[in-house]
């Protein structure tokens, strides 16, 4: 155990930071990792990414001393962890690996209980704290809770590891591709439920992926590696797409960069475009004549505050010719609305899988504007100007 005289300076809220760590693994090796300077803060999730090799998982190993750094140094909660009792290190450090690693001859319960039960806990501590995790991560404890491993899919024996790694509560979590072994479908739910708990329980997590969109969507910051454990760039998700710092960044966005984007850029009700409005009761011969001075192809119908749908130009001039027809004999209903807290790609997705040329935007159930190809082109554009 350290002193407190021996207690390091972090910056105010850093819980893990690296000084220039170097990790050669033989002598004559190339540095797995190179002169490595940066620090996660507390609560924040930061997805450590890059291409196959390039040093992501020493890095995270490092962290719980599954790893000695050749040079510099980690500092885990002001602690240089060179100095701490690898057991409290890694009593106050979570670790979830790919496949969840459970152990197989051992109960889901057991599993979960493995820490508590290294700590002493007794029995019915470790059964409460067991079934508490269970919930959280989505599986009914009963129904799962005597179960063995391999009885349970991959994306479930997933959700055990991240129990698991919860179980003694510890401040910081590592976890090294924990979603990489299950189908696409699965994965992007378990980020979803992740990213949940994560908002509720405010770990300090290092996350390891080769995904960038995996990152884009869980993490607040990312840190991008090239060979060698070379930091290239360490950025929010939208600065890391909009202003990549390096040739190699912008090798690794890809030409995707533009639509990894969309998730991580806000709508906003100023930019939507505001095409005519009518009314339903409006007579479709003056409904027509409006779009045309309005030079516009389609019209939302809204009501009271609430869009009942769209009317497009051709519809209305031939519904015109009738003297009593009416907008709302021609008023075609959405198939899909927005609401203004909807980030882009969510937009995006809903704009193209329908028939209408734009998507009515709402602010709780009113109608505060349309989104169109043209207002997802210039949110884009405004963010890379940013
Ligand atoms: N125990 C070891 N002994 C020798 N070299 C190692 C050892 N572990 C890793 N390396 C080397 O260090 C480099 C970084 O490996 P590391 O596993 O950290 O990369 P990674 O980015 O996590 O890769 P991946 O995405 O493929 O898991 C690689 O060149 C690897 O071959």
């Amino acid at each position: 155990m350290i002193t407190d005289s021996e207690e390091l300076d972090t910056g105010i809220d850093d819980v893990i930071r690296f000084e220039n760590v170097v990790k050669r693994y033989g002598r004559r090796d190339a540095p797995a990792v190179t002169d490595l300077t940066f620090s996660v803060r507390r609560g924040e999730l930061v997805a450590l990414v890059g291409p196959s090799g390039c040093g992501k998982s020493t890095i995270l190993r490092m962290v719980n001393r599954l790893v000695e750094p050749t040079g510099g140094r980690v500092v885990v909660d002001g602690r240089d962890t060179s100095h701490v009792d690898v057991v409290d290190l890694r009593r106050g450090i979570g670790y979830v690996i790919q496949a969840g690693g459970l152990l197989p001859h051992r109960t889901i319960r057991q599993n979960v209980a493995t820490v508590p039960r290294l700590l002493g806990w007794d029995a019915s501590a470790q059964q409460r704290r067991v079934d508490e995790l269970l919930d959280l991560v989505g599986l009914d404890p009963a129904t799962y809770g005597d179960r063995y491993p391999a009885q349970l899919s991959g994306g479930q024996q997933q959700r055990v590891g991240v129990a698991r790694a919860l179980a003694a509560d510890p401040p910081v979590l590592l976890m090294d591709e924990p979603f990489g072994a299950v189908d696409p479908v699965v994965r992007d739910r378990l980020q979803t439920q992740f990213r949940r708990i994560q908002t509720d329980l405010r770990k300090t997590v290092l996350f390891v992926t080769h995904d960038l969109d995996e990152a884009v969507r869980i993490a607040d910051r990312i840190a991008l590696f090239s060979a060698g454990g070379v930091l290239e760039q360490f950025a929010d998700p939208r600065t890391l797409l909009s202003a990549p710092a390096t040739e190699f960044v912008v090798e690794f966005t890809g030409s995707d960069r533009g639509l990894r984007r969309l998730a991580v850029t806000p709508l906003h009700v100023e930019d939507l475009a505001k095409p005519l409005v009518l009314a339903p009761g409006d007579g479709a011969a003056y409904a027509a004549t409006a779009l045309d001075v309005d030079r516009g192809d389609v019209a939302v119908v809204v009501s009271d505050g609430r869009v009942l749908g769209w009317v497009a130009r051709g519809r209305l001039r031939e519904a015109a010719r009738s003297r009593d027809a009416r907008v709302r004999d021609v008023v075609q209903p959405f198939t899909a609305t927005v609401s203004v807290r909807d980030g882009l790609r969510g937009a995006f997705s809903a704009l193209l899988a329908q028939d209408a040329p734009l998507l009515p935007v709402l602010d709780g159930d009113r109608y505060v504007g349309a989104l169109t190809p043209d207002v997802v082109h210039d949110a884009l554009r405004r963010d890379v100007d940013a």
